[in-house]
């Protein structure tokens, strides 16, 4: 199933800027592993925000659920989930 995923990241400014650095670094890794996997489809920064647009690519729900609550900036960041399916108009065969 594909899910189109809004992560907006608040990272409170009183964490220490070492330890802010260390979970973005455990972020990125965490997140090209998926990438690499297929899982993670796309990653987007979205212009002017501390946010990005993510398409993955998972079996269901509990899946996707259990990659985001594993993501290191979790505790950190609003999400919003957009479950997708294949527009009857569409002609690409891989927009599914
Ligand atoms: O910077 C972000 O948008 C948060 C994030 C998700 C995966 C990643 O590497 O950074």
């Amino acid at each position: 199933m594909l899910y189109h995923v809004f992560m907006d990241v608040k990272i409170p400014r009183d964490l220490p800027a070492e330890e802010a650095a260390e979970i973005i670094a455990r972020e990125k890794a965490y997140s090209q592993d998926l990438q690499r996997s297929g899982k993670w489809r796309h990653i987007w920064r979205v212009a002017g925000q501390y946010a990005n647009i993510s398409i993955f690519d998972v079996r269901d729900n509990a899946e996707l659920h259990e990659i985001l609550s594993g993501l290191p900036l979790f505790p950190f960041m609003d999400i919003k989930v957009t479950p997708l399916l294949r527009h009857p108009s569409a002609v690409r065969e891989d927009d599914s």
